[in-house]
């Protein structure tokens, strides 16, 4: 009997989608599955996920994943996850049940509760920051149990009484498939509960956002077996997981300071590695963890978090109706010179990094009867680009290290355009991998090493090769008049609510 193939499974639990990819030994991707989830909008700037849904629908990846490549789960050597960070979701831990719609990271209805903990709790404004590397923004996952806890009738002491469990989607994910509730430290920090000295949940953040600790999962490192898989997995052990972000930085090889890539998914995240060490920024990016890997020490990065960048590309098509799809959008911009003017500030949850403005909406400036839509969709992608500039230039001020090159991944790096866009507006190189899924490839990486399925001194990097690069090509003119129209147009979305 032929010796069965072994691969490994990476779980992307995204926020529009999740996906098994099966890769194998070389890094090549044997089989894909994926499937898109509801976006559940109650009101303007909620956003929700049904964890139950996502649940089955990553299962279902899995097992169509399996089938595609033709093996049964005795194939797998591993699974590791990767995730939308800082969404949460609280369920019963004796019927496993969601006890409420999952909150998703975009979602801004904890505003009030972060600027009334800016004023009033006792750490303050800038000492949440300090310990937690992270500003007091909706974003984060804290206040958002917290609000399930008050919302949710007797939940609050359920919770106190460890009947109700919290975590990330990883931390779902994990407990849904070996029954254990765990979460790794790069998801554990997002929850903004985590601090960056000890590494663990820390009491004053616990009290200062009304989180009981005994729902909450222990804190694993990123690279690790946390259990084996039951049921139809059964076996399978599963042992890496890392927020989406980190994986994709894992996945470029970005495993040595001063390394950095930027991911363009449903938003724009662009990390930088800086060591041992946390660096905290002086331009409005935020302080991570980049990863932990099994017993060695954690590796911090530095981050800049954009909401929404292919998300206004879903929005041109799901609410303009402008493209059918969103690889539309390229030729469609491509039919003009430039944007006719136009200026999308796509601030639909506010502006994140380097900004961080929650009172910012999103707005179409400088329309006159001369713009089409497909002034619009450059319009779209010039948001995307500048936007990332503004990162690329937020880092190389706090390190006063410009970078030589962009590497990208995620699945707006499909689009040519929007990549040579971005090669001019930073002046550098922008570099694409073989394989786009980086976030996926650093979680098969991370499992496959804590499994023995690859050797640790392998690095992803050299598994991968570059598929294309874009070099600037524009003047010096247009790049400053391009930033200076962003600049112009951001002043205006700021403070429209
Ligand atoms: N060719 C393209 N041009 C522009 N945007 C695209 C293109 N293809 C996909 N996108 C956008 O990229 C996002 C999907 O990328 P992906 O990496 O799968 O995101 P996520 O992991 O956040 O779900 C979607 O928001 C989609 O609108
Ligand atoms: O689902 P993605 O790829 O858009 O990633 C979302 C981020 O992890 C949010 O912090």
């Amino acid at each position: 009997m032929a010796a069965a193939r072994r691969l490994v499974a990476a779980i992307d639990q995204g926020t529009t989608s999740s996906r098994c990819i099966l890769f194998d030994e070389k890094a090549a991707i044997v089989a894909v599955a994926q499937k898109e989830h509801r976006q559940i909008f109650p009101r303007p700037g909620w956003v929700e996920h049904d964890a139950a849904e996502i649940w089955e629908n990553v299962r279902d990846c899995v097992h169509v994943a399996l089938a595609r490549a033709g093996i049964s789960r005795h194939g797998l050597a591993a699974i590791g996850i990767t995730n939308q960070r800082e969404t949460c979701v609280l369920w019963d831990r004796a019927t496993g049940r969601p006890i409420h719609n999952a909150i998703v990271w975009q979602d801004t209805r904890t505003e009030p509760i972060m600027a009334a903990l800016a004023e009033e709790n006792a750490l303050g404004r800038d000492r949440f920051r300090q310990k937690t590397g992270l500003p007091l923004a909706s974003y984060f996952s804290a206040a958002k149990i917290a609000l399930i806890l008050d919302g949710v009738p007797g939940a609050r002491e359920a919770a106190r009484a460890g009947r109700i469990a919290a975590g990330t989607m990883d931390s779902w994910l994990i407990w849904k498939l070996t029954g254990r509730h765990l979460t790794d430290i790069t998801n554990a920090h997002r929850t903004q509960l985590v601090s960056l000295d000890t590494l663990d949940w820390d009491e004053e953040l616990l009290d200062a956002f009304h989180v009981p600790r005994a729902m909450l999962p222990e804190i694993r490192s990123s690279s690790e077996v946390y259990g084996h898989a039951q049921d139809t997995l059964w076996g399978v052990p599963v042992a890496a997981a890392l927020g989406d972000q980190q994986a994709a930085l894992v996945g470029q090889g970005c495993l040595s300071p001063g390394q950095a890539k930027c991911t363009y998914g449903t938003g724009n995240f662009l990390l930088l590695n800086t060591g041992e060490a946390p660096v905290h920024s002086r331009h409005g990016l935020v302080t991570t963890i980049a990863y932990r890997l099994g017993d060695e020490p954690a590796a911090f990065a530095l981050e800049g978090s954009i909401a929404v960048t292919g998300a206004l590309i879903q929005w041109l098509r799901d609410n303009l109706g402008i493209i059918d799809t969103a690889a539309e959008v390229e030729s469609l911009a491509e039919s003009v010179e430039d944007s006719g003017g136009a200026v999308v500030v796509p601030a639909f949850s506010g502006l994140f990094a380097p900004h961080w403005r929650p009172d910012a909406r999103g707005i179409i400036a400088g329309l006159t009867g001369y713009v089409t839509k497909a002034h619009l969709a450059r319009a779209a992608l010039e948001a995307v680009a500048c936007q990332t500039a503004e990162l690329v230039e937020a880092m190389a001020a706090d390190t006063g290290q410009p970078f030589t090159e962009l590497k990208v991944d995620g699945g707006m790096t499909a689009n040519a355009l929007l990549m040579q866009i971005q090669a001019d507006l930073i002046e550098l190189p922008v570099v694409r991998p073989s394989v786009i899924e980086t976030s996926c490839f650093g979680a098969a990486w991370a499992a496959g090493v804590a499994t023995g399925f690859w050797h640790r001194a392998t690095l992803p990097d050299s598994l991968l090769g570059v598929d294309r690069q874009w070099r600037p090509v524009r003047t010096d003119d247009w790049r400053v008049s391009m930033m200076q129209q962003w600049d112009k147009a951001v002043s205006r979305a700021s403070g429209w609510i």
